[in-house]
């Protein structure tokens, strides 16, 4: 293919999000690039593909605005329970969940309804954003995220009637409804004649939340499950509680990565999990970005193992000044 028009899919894989169109142009460049002898090019070039093959990318479809004035997004679902490290008690409840939906037909020939509402919490950046989607991607079903921002708006009184027009759209949609921080929803805020108002449009929530078929599947997260009240629990017939990683957790991850590289982390797993000093999953993806950008820019004679600790220099010193901070 010329390559004017390898450059014209790369641009148009980017915008549209289409990782097999990227995935084909990307080898196309780089048998180019070694016909032409240049290795170090090609070389450079399969190990980003590498690197990138798995990410997550999720994919903003569209914002509704049709019926509900945008109060909603939708997310193209790309995770997987398998790209996640999960507890054993957190899978198997939620594939119980998968699969009473998957056989909702049979469950209501005896007169029962699928659980279709689950409580998510646990400090930021462990998986509950990924539960929700990798729940969407399992159930085949669309992602719709509730703008808070748009639901809420500057008129606290105009906030019932936005919450009713979600709800309407919704339950005629089989989906995943996720509802992010939960909790911002009954904050205080600020003005205390707004009180009351709040206390309306959190039992008007529960309410239509209440009232949803079970083929919308809700799934709210909260990172501050002690500033939801007893009512609010109640409502969710499944709470899973989402922890920091394991070291067993860790060092499951660092064997994937070593994997997907193909290469020695200059540690084995173990002592890379107990050598790292964060504190979520998401720290430990920001490290092995990290790492494997490193990788990349200095081939082809770069060293993993400087390169390692080198980053876990950074990040314990990245750690320690958290620590020196929360002491002043
Ligand atoms: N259990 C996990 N296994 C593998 N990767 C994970 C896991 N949990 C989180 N991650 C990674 O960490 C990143 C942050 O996760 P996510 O956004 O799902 O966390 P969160 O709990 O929803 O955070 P927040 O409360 O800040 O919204 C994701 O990009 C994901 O790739």
């Amino acid at each position: 293919m010329p390559r004017a028009d390898l450059i014209v899919n790369l641009v148009k894989a980017g915008s549209q999000g289409d990782q097999g169109l990227f995935r084909s142009t990307v080898e196309a460049l780089a048998a180019e690039e070694r016909a032409k002898r240049h290795h170090q090019l090609a070389d450079k070039l399969e190990a980003n593909l590498k690197l990138s093959t798995g990410k997550r990318t999720p994919e903003v479809v569209r914002a509704f605005d049709g019926g509900h004035g945008g109060l909603l997004y939708e997310i193209n679902p790309q995770r997987t329970f398998d790209s996640l490290l999960l507890e054993d008690e957190i899978r198997n409840t939620l594939n119980e969940v998968i699969e009473e939906q998957h056989r909702r037909d049979l469950l209501r020939s005896y007169g029962l309804e699928p659980r279709h509402r689950v409580l998510l919490s646990g400090p930021p950046g462990n998986g509950k954003t990924s539960i929700a989607e990798a729940l969407a991607a399992e159930l085949m079903m669309p992602l719709l995220v509730v703008r808070y921002e748009a639901v809420i708006g500057s008129f606290l009184g105009e906030t019932s009637g936005r919450l009713k027009r979600l709800f309407d759209f919704v339950r005629t949609h089989e989906c995943v409804l996720f509802f992010d921080e939960f909790d911002t929803l009954g904050k205080e805020r600020g003005d205390t004649h707004e009180t009351g108002e709040i206390k309306r449009v959190v039992s008007s929530l529960l309410l239509q939340i209440d009232s949803l078929p079970s083929h919308v599947v809700v799934v709210t997260a909260t990172n501050h499950a002690e500033l939801l009240d007893r009512a609010v629990w109640r409502r969710f017939q499944v709470r899973l509680s989402v922890p920091p990683p394991s070291l067993a957790q860790k060092e499951a991850w660092f064997q994937r990565l070593q994997e997907k590289m193909g290469l020695s982390l200059g540690h084995t797993p173990k002592a890379l999990a107990k050598k790292l000093n964060v504190s979520s999953f998401s720290d430990i993806e920001q490290f092995s970005d990290d790492v494997s950008r490193r990788y990349v820019l200095a081939l082809p004679n770069a060293d993993m193992k400087l390169i390692v600790n080198d980053r876990l220099r950074q990040w314990s010193q990245r750690a320690n000044s958290k620590v020196t901070d929360s002491n002043n």
